[in-house]
């Protein structure tokens, strides 16, 4: 394995990319304004005027390559963000110090923390993937918010992020000052999510530290304002992921999704286990695609078995939520950009959510 390029390398591969609009490389121009690397992995701040922004997508994307392609680089990410009110685009010698993006490995160890202005963090997860929970992050996300409640979504499934799509939201984050990140907001739902860094395809590539690296920076950088919940929707199992967030701040609660198949509540369990080895308060298990309602008959249907989950909950003892019908409109929702609690609030499966978001409510108070 090559060792990894030190900044002066990823510089001149920088400077190897033109800016056909002046005829100057990238650092000439007076663009860069920040560079990590460490561990294969290479993030830069290119700082250009926010008019340019979509014009310059081609330079950004060149850049991103030629570091890409240097030996002992396995991801690179290109960032473009606005530049500071006074400034054009300044000489290289002129900028101010760049963004500090090195990981947070780098700095002292700090015990899980609450976050400035946030009531209350949620984690969303399960102990199998494909399981929906996701999709209940993004429901009970709506759900919470059309309450009244000012609600922050973190997909920090940083191997799968799915809440763009299911938001309905796309487009590069601005970062004013090349460190704070604007999250996007629809819904009702203020959210941040590697895919909306990077791109969904993009972070299945990046490998772990980088993707610590982007969570941590989601939790630290990201504006989210004042909040009455954050949720986050974790990646499936029991990983390193989950192991950072607990660590890095003080998750006040885990909910669990499972479906009612005996593979998925297995899988549950070792979930619920590490959140109790975490010291993070359960929750609760909550049943995703638990039943269907015929739509000839009107007959509720269990096909994977009726009340596996209650009984998994009762024997972990840890609360019983609630089931969520599977329902085809729930993915078409999902798909589309309006979850069903947003887009089609008079149906059964909102009226699960909705009623999963009072439960977890009412354990509030
Ligand atoms: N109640 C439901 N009824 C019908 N389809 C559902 C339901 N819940 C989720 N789905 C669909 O199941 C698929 C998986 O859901 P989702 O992406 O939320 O799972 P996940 O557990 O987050 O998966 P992963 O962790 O692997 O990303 C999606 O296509 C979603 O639309």
């Amino acid at each position: 394995m090559p060792d990894t390029p030190d900044e002066g390398a990823i510089r001149a591969a920088l400077a190897s990319v033109t800016d056909p609009s002046s005829g100057r490389d990238i650092v000439a121009s007076g663009y860069l304004r920040g560079v990590s690397v460490a561990d294969g992995s290479a993030s830069i701040v290119l700082e250009v005027d926010p008019a340019r922004g979509s014009a310059l997508e081609p330079l950004r994307a060149a850049a991103e390559r030629a570091v890409g392609a240097l030996d002992g680089i396995d991801a690179a990410s290109v960032v473009l963000t606005a530049h500071t009110p006074a400034g054009k685009a300044r000489p290289q010698s002129a900028a101010p110090a760049p963004p500090d993006l090195r990981p947070a490995k780098a700095q002292p160890p700090a015990g899980p923390a609450p976050m400035d202005g946030i009531g209350r963090i949620v984690a969303v997860a399960s102990g199998k993937g494909g399981v929906g929970k996701s999709t209940v992050a993004a429901n009970l996300a709506v759900a919470l918010a059309a309450e009244g409640q000012r609600i922050g979504l973190l997909d920090a499934d940083v191997y799968g992020p799915s809440q763009p799509r299911m938001l309905g939201v796309g487009g590069r984050p601005a970062s004013p000052d090349g460190h704070i990140i604007l999250p996007l907001r629809n819904h009702g739902v203020t959210l941040m999510s590697v895919g909306l860094m990077v791109g969904e395809d993009q972070a299945l590539a990046w490998r772990g530290p980088m993707l610590m690296t982007a969570l941590r920076q989601m939790l630290g950088q990201v504006q989210w304002g004042t909040l009455d919940q954050l949720i986050v929707d974790l990646p499936p199992g029991t990983g390193d992921v989950q192991m950072t967030l607990c660590q890095t701040v003080r998750v006040d609660g885990a909910l669990i999704v499972s479906t009612p198949q005996d593979i998925a509540l297995i899988d549950a369990r070792k979930g619920v286990d590490m959140f109790r080895r975490m010291e993070v308060p359960l929750l609760g298990i909550v049943e995703n695609m638990a039943c269907f309602v015929c739509t000839d008959c009107g007959k509720v249907h269990h096909p994977f078995g009726e009340g596996g989950a209650r009984a998994e909950a009762g024997r972990l003892d840890v609360p019983f939520l609630g089931e969520i019908p599977l329902d085809a409109t729930v993915r078409r929702a999902a798909d589309g950009g309006a979850p069903i609690v947003a887009s089609r609030p008079d149906s059964p499966p909102a009226a699960a959510f909705r009623a999963l978001a009072r439960e977890l409510t009412g354990q509030r108070a």
